[in-house]
């Protein structure tokens, strides 16, 4: 929630923009964007190197400044940082000295995202969403009735891909088995601590599923996407409707059992749960059996002979390209230490040098093409189109 700072200005721009100056909590540079009558001041209150960039916002009709609700991972602070209003709901922020996959971040400010956490928080709300050049990879999502080997299928992608797929960690209530992890299968968690998380706006989704708690934090799905590998998501099909109606684009691929006497052996041969908890998600497969034939889903692969099925899955994930648009997607660059934007009315933004010499890898000038945005927060925001001159 949006906590007010006590301190009241002139609601003129230029007073306003005088008071963002005073405002001695940041240090050093700092840039100002004003969308809809709200300045948007963003800049470090600490010089520190490993210090974050952190936003605060003057809304000029009321004089007040307000430090609102900051989802996604903050960038790391840099010498020097420029903004560019990209529409009105998102802020580009280009950081000085940044590699190719750290200098361009955006401050959504009335995303769908944004507009979907208000909604659950209240007050203002903002969202960090990394810039990634090129498509980049599109996020998994995998459902399916428990026991039909959606882990396995998962596994087995992670083994035999390491450096394409990273795996979302959700969090759980439910107990631990014997060989899992805390931080690796899950975060296991207590109930009352994961509502109040999910109060809070930490989660993507959430859904009671086999009477237990699970969920997808904001912050789960950034590490992967964070690490330019492609997200995993194993989540039931109540989870996966919550992601389709959210920002985040994502493929959805559903796993049939070929059997329900199949499905009832794999669950009781794993030996995981108690009779109870088998029936209880036997009952639960049917209907999301039934629910997964509802178009929700783009892909539905049958879970059979689970060579043939993993090897239908890498096909239709189309491995061989996905490696290729990585490849092409990996532009290496670094961003001068000083330099000055200007724009285009075709979307175009120069970036151009103003230091003194010129340095390897660091160009004289970076063209960004933003006609073509996709996807936000928190799986970052794909699209952006990068060229280079020397
Ligand atoms: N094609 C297959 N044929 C036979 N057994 C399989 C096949 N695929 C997976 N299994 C086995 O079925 C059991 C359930 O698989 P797995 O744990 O991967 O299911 P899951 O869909 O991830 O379940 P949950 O949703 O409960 O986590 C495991 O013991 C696994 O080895
Ligand atoms: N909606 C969500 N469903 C999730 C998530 N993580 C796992 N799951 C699903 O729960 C069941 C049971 O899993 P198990 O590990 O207890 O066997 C299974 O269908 C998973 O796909 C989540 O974050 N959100």
């Amino acid at each position: 929630m949006g906590q007010e700072i006590q301190e009241n200005f002139s609601a003129s721009l230029q007073e306003s923009l005088s008071a963002c100056g005073d405002d001695s909590d940041f240090k050093g540079h700092k840039t100002i964007t004003e969308i809809c009558g709200k300045l948007y001041v963003v800049g470090a209150t600490s010089e520190a190197a490993e210090a974050l960039l952190e936003v605060k916002v003057f809304d000029k009709a009321t004089g007040k400044w307000f430090a609102p609700t900051i989802l996604g991972k903050k960038p790391n602070t840099s010498t020097f940082h420029s903004d560019v209003l990209v529409s009105n709901d998102r802020i580009l922020i280009l950081k000085a000295d940044s590699s190719a996959n750290e200098f361009s971040h955006f401050l959504e400010v009335d995303s769908k995202f944004v507009r979907e956490r208000k909604e659950l928080l209240g007050g203002e709300v903002l969202a960090w969403s990394k810039g990634s050049i090129g498509d980049g990879p599109k996020p998994i999502v995998i459902s399916g009735p428990s026991g039909v080997g959606k882990g396995t299928l998962i596994n087995k992608l992670m083994e035999d891909f390491p450096s394409t797929f990273g795996f979302s960690v959700s969090h759980t209530t439910r107990a631990p088995r014997e060989k899992e992890v805390n931080g690796i299968h899950y975060h296991f968690t207590e109930r009352e601590v994961m509502e109040k998380e999910i109060r809070e706006g930490k989660f993507l989704e959430s859904a009671l599923v086999h009477g237990n708690l699970y969920g997808t934090s904001v912050e789960a799905v950034e590490a992967v996407t964070d690490t330019g590998k492609r997200c995993i998501l194993d989540i039931d099909v109540q989870g996966a409707r919550s992601v389709r109606a959210s920002s985040i684009e994502a493929i959805f691929i559903f796993i049939r059992p070929p059997s329900y006497e199949e499905l009832e052996k794999r669950l009781r041969d794993r030996g995981t749960e108690t009779e109870e908890q088998i029936q209880k998600r036997l009952r639960n497969a049917r209907k999301e059996i039934e629910e997964g034939k509802e178009g929700l889903f783009d892909h539905i692969l049958v879970n059979d002979d689970l060579e043939s099925c993993y090897a239908n899955l890498k096909k239709l994930l189309g491995l061989d390209s996905i490696e290729s648009s990585n490849k092409a997607a990996s532009v290496d660059f670094k961003t001068p230490s000083s330099f000055t934007i200007s724009r285009d009315a075709e979307n175009n933004i120069f970036i151009e040098s103003q230091d003194a010499e010129t340095k390897d890898g660091i160009p004289k000038k970076i063209v960004l093409d933003v006609s073509s945005l996709r996807g936000g927060a928190p799986g970052r925001t794909r699209g952006l189109a990068v060229s280079t001159e020397y």
